[in-house]
């Protein structure tokens, strides 16, 4: 069984997503927004260290490769792992729009069990865009990119400032994030009207 519930339904008035003109090419690898970020930071030893792609439109593919430290049932990924890995290719969507957006909310099917070992081949993309909201979906299939879809999920990630960040975040990790030139130049690229 799957579907959308009505929270993630576009509204009416909703406009196709706009790839931005400075976004990667398609096949670039985007890169970590964060390195100490659980989904794809290289400084994160306990990470998920997902290498994100740019795709044609406003779309991303990744894979991930499903380690024993990722297991729920014995020998089995663990669902919330799989969901952190949708999450976080679907939150990479925000390099094509060069705007910055979380999570508001995120549907998760599981269709198939994923072993340890098997490579997750994920493909997500923005479906619509309005105002802040932004409409987007993923799947996770094994096998190989056109094989089986395991997981799939629909979300809606809203835009937000830097200052979400720095008005949420705990103050240790802001000052050492802003101190770090790379962190303040990706986040500046990707503020719109700062
Ligand atoms: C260097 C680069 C770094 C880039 C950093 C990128 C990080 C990506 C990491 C991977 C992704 C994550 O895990 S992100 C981490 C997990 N997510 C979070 O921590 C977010 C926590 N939640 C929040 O902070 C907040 O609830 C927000 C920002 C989502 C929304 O709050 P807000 O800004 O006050 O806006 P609000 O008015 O409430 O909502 C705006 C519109 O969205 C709708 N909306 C809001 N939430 C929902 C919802 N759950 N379900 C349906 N609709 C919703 C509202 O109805 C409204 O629609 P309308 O009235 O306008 O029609």
């Amino acid at each position: 069984m799957s579907g959308t519930s009505a929270a993630l339904q576009p509204p009416a008035d909703a406009a196709p997503p706009v790839r931005h003109p400075d976004a990667p090419a398609p096949g670039e690898l985007l890169g970590a927004h964060y390195g100490e970020c659980f989904g794809c930071g290289g400084a994160q030893p306990h990470g998920l260290h997902l290498a994100a792609r740019a795709g044609e439109g406003v779309s991303v593919t990744a894979e991930f490769t499903v380690r024993p430290a990722h297991q729920g049932a014995p020998g089995l990924a663990h669902g919330g792992v799989l969901a952190t890995a949708l999450d976080e290719t679907l939150g990479s969507l925000n390099w094509l729009l060069r705007t910055i957006a979380v999570t508001g909310r995120l549907e998760t099917d599981f269709a198939r069990p994923v072993p340890v070992g098997t490579v997750l081949y994920l493909e997500a993309r923005v479906t619509a865009v309005a105002g802040r909201k932004i409409y987007s979906t993923a799947t996770g299939r094994i096998g190989g990119p056109e094989g089986p879809v395991a997981v799939r999920a629909d979300a809606l990630f809203v835009e937000v400032k830097v200052d979400h960040f720095i008005d949420n975040g705990r103050p240790e990790e802001i000052r050492a994030a802003m101190n770090d030139p790379d962190q303040v130049r990706r986040a500046r690229a990707f503020e719109v009207n700062p």
